[in-house]
């Protein structure tokens, strides 16, 4: 309908809407009456633009709190990215949690049967640490470096008298763990394209991530997790015995397919052709029961703890220790508690990405996207990418690392990697609107090893003879990593916000989280001290 024949149509039927009739003014009305009537109507009129800019205002503010919020977590292998967004998972999709915790057996099974092959390699007779060429990250974690770089030789140490013992009745395992890689790395034959092996470096040390395992992908985000990149095989060493750490997709497929079963045709405890698990016998955890018991005397067994301590590996500060608990995680009916979902070590390849809608408090409706990425060096070159699109970044930094080297290069500290890591993500000029967390992470590992009598100027001649305790300690990294920003931001107006965090702690992380959260919508750091 033309403009004018609406304009008249309306009028036509506002004129005869009896609302409307009632409110016209009287044809008799005296000029006071008339005064009085448009002074109130002004009146009226006021207070109604003010209730309109209010809800005008109110939806402003509520798109403005609508706006996704993308977060980005960085920091070098093992610094606890995934186990920040595992926490973040527990407060905001606890319902997805929930429904992914069986599938975290897989892993969680994986990482104990590591931990006892670990241990067999270290005790066994033939072992000398110096002839490895390659020590993998959990190893490499638990190593404290000696002055040379290298653990001292083992073949010197306590020899263990029931070694063949231990190794005949726990071959089984050594099966058991070649099955639970395969089940994790091949969940599904229409499974993505795999990334070239960790242990594949190009010449200059950095192999390339394939397309897949950069920026953006094919964004099939439904549901709310979603990965960019691919997982790669364990190697195999000469010996057919992986010496590298296992690495998986994190994405929904591997947990799926786990949780579902094994191979086609075995009934299964989802279908409901049997009670649970338990009772497949070619479920893992038949194998795990029949071992536990020798898994049990060979981790207490004086004589091994003696060779360990020799060949300095302290497997309990190791990713993915579940060597205290063999009775609990090797049970029939064992299912994961969120501690054992938090402590399971999977290593990431390529981009995951994570959508959260928060449901409660003042960021009700804010969507937000982390995106956890691989650490690794070779997986470093996937982080810019996302730079342009970050609002935050949560940087973690593992300050129990000091006398660690990375398990990609073992010529490079740990520390000094995580510093030259923050330096560069805090110099970056595409960053410089970015808001930036830090988390000083692993503080739990740091005062236990502290407390064990390891000496931080031993590794960082720097640290000089300050006091070796938690709080000088930490307060010197606070420092560092503080003055690193101050030195190297290219936006002195950005605030720094520093948290020392153990990640693998529900209770702490949380509050940390809900302010880390407020702070990042705000897009107002300040340096907090928290814990
Ligand atoms: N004790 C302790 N363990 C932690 C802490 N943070 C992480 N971990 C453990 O360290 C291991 C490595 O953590 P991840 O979150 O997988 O590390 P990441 O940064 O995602 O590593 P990549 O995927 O290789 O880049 C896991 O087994 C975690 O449970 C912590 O603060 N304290
Ligand atoms: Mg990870």
């Amino acid at each position: 309908m033309p403009k004018a024949k609406q304009d008249h149509a309306s009028r036509r039927r506002s004129m005869s809407d009896p609302l409307s009739a009632a409110l016209r003014p009287p044809p008799n009305e005296t000029p006071e009456q008339r005064t009085a009537r448009q002074t109130a109507e002004a009146e009226a009129k006021k207070r109604s633009d003010s209730i309109d800019e209010m809800i005008r205002q109110e939806r402003i503010d509520r798109k403005k709190n609508k706006a996704d919020v993308h977060v980005l977590l960085l920091g070098q292998s093992e610094s606890g990215k995934s186990t920040t967004l595992k926490q973040f998972q527990l407060l905001h999709s606890p319902a997805a949690f929930q429904a992914e915790r069986i599938a975290w057996r897989a892993v969680v099974y994986l990482n104990l049967v590591r931990s006892i092959r670990r241990i067999l390699d270290a005790v066994s007779p033939d072992t000398d640490f110096d002839e490895h060429e390659e020590i993998d990250s959990a190893e490499a974690a638990s190593l404290i470096i000696s002055s040379n770089g290298r653990p001292p030789s083992a073949l010197s140490g306590t020899r263990v008298p029931n070694y063949e013992r231990y190794r005949t009745r726990l071959e089984p395992l050594i099966d058991l763990e070649g099955r639970l890689s395969h089940l994790l790395s091949t969940p599904d034959e229409d499974e993505a394209v795999r990334l070239p092996s960790v242990s594949a470096p190009s010449s200059n040390g950095h192999s390339a991530v394939n397309d897949n395992g950069t920026a953006n992908g094919n964004g099939h985000s439904a549901g709310s997790t979603h990965v960019n990149g691919v997982n790669s095989i364990p190697d195999t060493t000469g010996t057919g015995r992986n010496t590298r750490e296992i690495t998986v997709h994190t994405s929904t497929n591997w947990k799926k397919a786990f949780a579902l079963g094994r191979s086609k045709g075995t009934k299964s405890a989802h279908s409901g052709e049997i009670e649970g698990w338990w009772e497949d016998p070619a479920d893992p955890v038949h194998t795990l029961h029949a071992c536990a018991p020798t898994m049990l005397e060979l981790w207490r067994d004086p004589a091994v703890q003696a060779r360990l301590r020799e060949n300095r590996i302290r497997l309990e500060e190791s990713s993915g220790f579940y060597l205290d608990e063999i009775p609990r995680i090797t049970a029939k009916k064992y299912i994961p508690t969120d501690d054992d979902v938090l402590k399971a070590r999977l290593k990431t390849m390529g981009v995951v990405e994570h959508t959260f809608s928060i449901s409660s408090g003042t960021n009700r409706g804010v969507q937000w996207k982390i995106y956890d990425v691989g650490g690794a060096r070779n997986q470093r070159q996937a982080w810019a990418p996302y730079f342009s699109e970050v609002n935050a970044i949560i940087f973690l930094a593992p300050i129990s690392a000091f006398d660690q080297v990375l398990s990609e290069d073992q010529r490079v500290n740990r520390l000094e990697d995580s510093l030259l890591l923050w330096k560069a993500v805090v110099s970056n000029k595409l960053l410089a609107n970015v808001n930036l967390v830090l988390f000083l992470n692993k503080c739990d590992l740091l005062k236990s090893k502290l407390e064990a009598g390891v000496r931080l100027n031993q590794h960082m001649i720097s640290y000089g003879d300050r006091p070796n305790d938690h709080d000088s300690v930490s307060k010197y990294f606070r420092n560092k990593f503080g003055a690193l920003h101050q030195s190297y931001t290219p936006n002195k107006d950005r605030e720094l916000y520093i948290h020392l965090t153990a990640v693998t702690d529900t209770r702490r992380t949380a509050t940390i989280i809900a302010d880390v959260r407020d702070i990042i919508i705000k897009g107002n750091l300040r340096d907090m001290r928290l814990v």
